[in-house]
Order: C-alpha cells, then sequence, then structure tokens
C-alpha cells in the first residue's frame, strides 16, 4: 500500500467519524419536548382534579389538575364582555299585538253592552242599565250620556235585530268619543343643532320610572339617540332603576350621586350632556309629590325655567295609572294646572275594566292620550291608536 493511499484511507475514516458525531448530534437537538401529560386515573373528572373546585378557574400557569405549566405562557385573564344590549320590540302595530290584554280585562263591558243592545225591543230600563255600564267602565257622565242619545237615534232608525250591525253601530259611536282626529305623536320634531326635549311628570307610584325605561326602548326602536335625566331626586333607588332601564338598551343616565339633590339642576346637566353628546332626544323624570299644588308648581316651574335656559321643552307627558280611575282624573288636573301638559300615558290598562277613562282624561284636559301601558314586560308600551283600542273593548 503507498503512503498516498493509507493517507486517503485515514483522512475518509476521520470525515466518517465527524460526520457520525454531527448527526447525533443533531438528532438529539431535534428530540420532540416531552409533552405536558396528566397522570389521571380513568374516573378522574377535570372538575374534580386536585388544586381546582368545580367551577373555579385554574391559577395562571397551572393545569386543571394542579400540576404547573412551565412550557405555556401565563394566559391574560379575558376582559369582561361588554353586556348584551337588548333589541326592542318595533313600535308599528304594538297595540294590535297586545290587544288580548285590553279584551281580557274589559270583556264584561263589551258582552254586556251587546247583549244589551241587541234585545228586539230596547226599553227605558235596558237604556238605563247601558248607561249604568259605561259609567261603571268610567266613561265619565257626559260622553257616557252622549252615546245613549247616539245609540238610540240609530236603534230607532236602522233597529237592534241584527247583531253584527249593532257591533258595527257601536265601534263607530264609540271610535267617535275616542276621537281619532287628536294628534297623537310622541315623537318630538327634530332641532337643527339640539336634542327635542321630553319632560315627564306624574306622581310616584302610577309606574313613572317604568314608564320612562320603556318610553326610551320605544324610542330606540324608533331609531332615536337618547338620553336619561333622573330629576327625581326625591326617591334615592329611582335613578338607579332609570339607569337600569337605560344600559340596556345602550342610553345613557345623567343622574346625581347625592340624595336629594336639586332636580332642576340634574335637569341642567342632561340637557348640557344631550346637546354635548348631539342626542335627538332628551327625556327628563320629575318627581310627583303631591303634598301640595304649589311645592309641586315650585319644582317643576323651575326645572322648566333652568331647563329652558339651554333648549325648550318640547313635550310634556303626563303618566297616570288607569286603574285609579276617578283619582287619577283629579291628579290629572293639578299637573295641567302646574305644567303645560301636551300628551298623556296611561298605564296598567291590562289590569282595569275601566277603559272608558281614555275618554274621560281626553275630555276633562283636552289632551290627548298617546301612549298606553298593557303590562310589565319591557316592550308592553304602545303608541295610542284609537281604532285598535276600540276594536280591543269590543272584541271576544
Ligand atoms: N300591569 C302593569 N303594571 C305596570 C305597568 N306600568 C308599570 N307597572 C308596574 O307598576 C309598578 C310601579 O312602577 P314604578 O315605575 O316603580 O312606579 P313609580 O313609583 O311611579 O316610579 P317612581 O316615580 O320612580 O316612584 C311596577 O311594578 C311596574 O312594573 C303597566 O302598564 N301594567
Amino acid at each position: 500500500m503507498t503512503d498516498s493511499l493509507l493517507l486517503t484511507i485515514i483522512i475518509v475514516a476521520v470525515i466518517a467519524v465527524v460526520a457520525i458525531a454531527v448527526i447525533a448530534f443533531v438528532a438529539k437537538g431535534r428530540k420532540p419536548k416531552t409533552p405536558y401529560t396528566s397522570e389521571r386515573d380513568a374516573d378522574d373528572s377535570p372538575s374534580s382534579a386536585a388544586g381546582t373546585e368545580p367551577g373555579e378557574t385554574p391559577a395562571a400557569g397551572q393545569s386543571p389538575d394542579g400540576s404547573v405549566l412551565t412550557e405555556e405562557p401565563p394566559v391574560e385573564p379575558a376582559a369582561p364582555a361588554a353586556p348584551a344590549l337588548d333589541v326592542p320590540e318595533p313600535v308599528q302595530g304594538r297595540l294590535a299585538r297586545l290587544r288580548a290584554r285590553l279584551t281580557k280585562s274589559n270583556n264584561m263591558f263589551s258582552k254586556g253592552l251587546l247583549a244589551l243592545l241587541s234585545q228586539d225591543s230596547i226599553d227605558e230600563d235596558v237604556w238605563e242599565e247601558i248607561e249604568e255600564t259605561l259609567l261603571l267602565a268610567d266613561l265619565g257622565t257626559e260622553p257616557a250620556l252622549e252615546l245613549v242619545d247616539a245609540l238610540r237615534e240609530r236603534v230607532k232608525i236602522e233597529g237592534s235585530r241584527d247583531p253584527l250591525k249593532v257591533k258595527a253601530m257601536l265601534r263607530e259611536e264609540l271610535l267617535k268619543l275616542v276621537d281619532p282626529t287628536l294628534d297623537r305623536s310622541y315623537l318630538p320634531e327634530p332641532h337643527l343643532g339640539r336634542p327635542s326635549i321630553i319632560m315627564v311628570v306624574g306622581v310616584n307610584g302610577v309606574g313613572k320610572t317604568t314608564t320612562i325605561g320603556k318610553l326610551a326602548r320605544v324610542l330606540v326602536a324608533e331609531d332615536k339617540d337618547v338620553l336619561l335625566g333622573a330629576a327625581d331626586t326625591f326617591r334615592a333607588a329611582a335613578a338607579e332603576q332609570l339607569a337600569t332601564w337605560g344600559d340596556r338598551v345602550g342610553v345613557p343616565t345623567v343622574r346625581s350621586h347625592i340624595d336629594g339633590a336639586d332636580p332642576a339642576s340634574v335637569a341642567f346637566e342632561a340637557v348640557s350632556a344631550g346637546i354635548d353628546q348631539e342626542v335627538d332626544i332628551v327625556m327628563i323624570d320629575t318627581a310627583g309629590r303631591l303634598q301640595n299644588k304649589v311645592g309641586l308648581m315650585d319644582e317643576l316651574g323651575k326645572i322648566k325655567r333652568v331647563v329652558e335656559k339651554k333648549a325648550a321643552i318640547d313635550e310634556v307627558l303626563l303618566v297616570l295609572d288607569a286603574t285609579t280611575g276617578q283619582n287619577g282624573l283629579a291628579q290629572a288636573k293639578v299637573f295641567s294646572e302646574v305644567v303645560n301638559v301636551s300628551g298623556i300615558v296611561l298605564t296598567k290598562l291590562d289590569g282595569t275594566a275601566k277603559g272608558g277613562i281614555v275618554v274621560a282624561i281626553q275630555r276633562q284636559l283636552g289632551v290627548p292620550v298617546k301612549l298606553v301601558g298593557l303590562g310589565e314586560g319591557p316592550d308592553d308600551l304602545a303608541p295610542f291608536d284609537p281604532e285598535a283600542f276600540v276594536d280591543a273593548l269590543l272584541e271576544g
């Protein structure tokens, strides 16, 4: 063997040894990481694993069974998700949708009336009974007499044999009393550069806060940007209750955290915020303590004066509880002497057989019923529709 051949063999042998060593080293480096495993009995459930109580979140860097995870970065706790907003029901046709509530509570009124009117011959006693039925439904004396007179005339000419005709006759005459010609718009005309202002008044207990909450939803469903002003600072929980209603539909509430704060100042702040935030409508809640008329006049008068430094009030809605009957009428009178009431919201019509109160209130105040409350649900407030209302009374 020549020297050069020997040298070549030695070089090849060295290269081969080095190559084997490099491959072995690389192969070792590529060895997969030991995966996180937790040895667990077959009947172990994750929730009963040591270190975490059922429903408890494992600590960052800790596995559900309590062992420490060293190879995963600690997980940042997720930011709490913003609560999903309610989507209020569409406003169109709400009264028709809720009419079963009215029909149920006024069933006896319409059944009794139709039975009396459908007799072959209607004598004086029957006419008196008809009048009594109307009075019991809180229609009011004057409208009840008007209706009886109108029906007498028509029965004389058209007869009372055909029940369908009698029903149609009663529907027409009731509709006249409810008066479909009144302007019942509850959405104020928009203004350039400032929001419309709705002030809501009414005695505590009539469902005022609930109504403002429901009305905020109605306005949101009508695509309006709304802001609430909690100027009922008399009852501590009222502002909280109002803000909760607003939160559900993304409507902000301006309020004071001081009990008994000046209502006019809260109302002023609300209107200022409404202007700054360029909302469409600011709705102001007020307290309605009726301890005396002078006190009420002072408070509501001051709110009005202070608010109007910023923007004129477009609408004053008076909330009345339909179940209080004549008492509600007395309240309505006091408020209408103190502020310029432009519309009535009649609550709890689902719980009374006195649907006639709609007519009585409109007559006494000369102000239209614009919205009615027909239940405790968030969307149980409906724009008042005379035809749907009369149809509901006569249904069933
Ligand atoms: N059945 C029925 N209940 C209603 C209606 N509107 C309101 N209510 C209920 O009436 C009760 C009183 O409502 P609130 O809004 O707290 O009344 P309020 O006392 O006038 O509110 P404040 O003025 O803040 O004191 C609540 O249980 C409401 O759910 C309605 O149209 N129908």
